[in-house]
């Protein structure tokens, strides 16, 4: 697995399988694999949801685009929403899930569901 220092990619054209391999190189590398179970990823995840929740908890709505917030704050932020997807990730790939396929049919049925309004 090539080495990505922090600051050094800009997030172009990175796609779910590209993570998901970095992930099951990351568990390998540590032999992790046997924690990576479906319901321990999904507690790790739920967890990760409450370290997200807890950035916004108390603040009130926010503006859309966050120009009030610190760098240091949108920073974090990047990094819970980070966890969040990863254990996702990871936890449909634990489960036999292709999630850009189940994805991308799953906004295919939203829009059969909720057909677009005619302008
Ligand atoms: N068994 C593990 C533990 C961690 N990770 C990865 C996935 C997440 O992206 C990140 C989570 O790491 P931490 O549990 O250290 O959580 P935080 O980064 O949120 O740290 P903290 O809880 O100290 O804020 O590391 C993983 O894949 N498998």
């Amino acid at each position: 697995m090539a080495a990505i220092r922090e600051g050094e990619n800009d997030g172009m054209g990175v796609s779910l399988k590209d993570l998901s391999k970095k992930l099951e190189d990351f568990a390998k590398a540590r032999d992790w694999e046997k924690y990576h179970t479906p319901r321990n990823l999904l507690l790790a995840m739920v967890g990760e949801v409450g370290e997200l929740s807890e950035i916004f908890q108390w603040k009130g709505e926010v503006e859309k685009g966050l120009e009030s917030w610190e760098e240091s704050e949108k920073e974090h932020l990047g990094e819970e929403l980070s966890d969040v997807l990863l254990y996702l990730i990871r936890l449909a790939d634990i489960c036999g899930i292709d999630l850009g396929h189940a994805a991308l049919n799953k906004i295919l049925k939203n829009a059969i569901k909720y057909p677009p309004i005619s302008l």
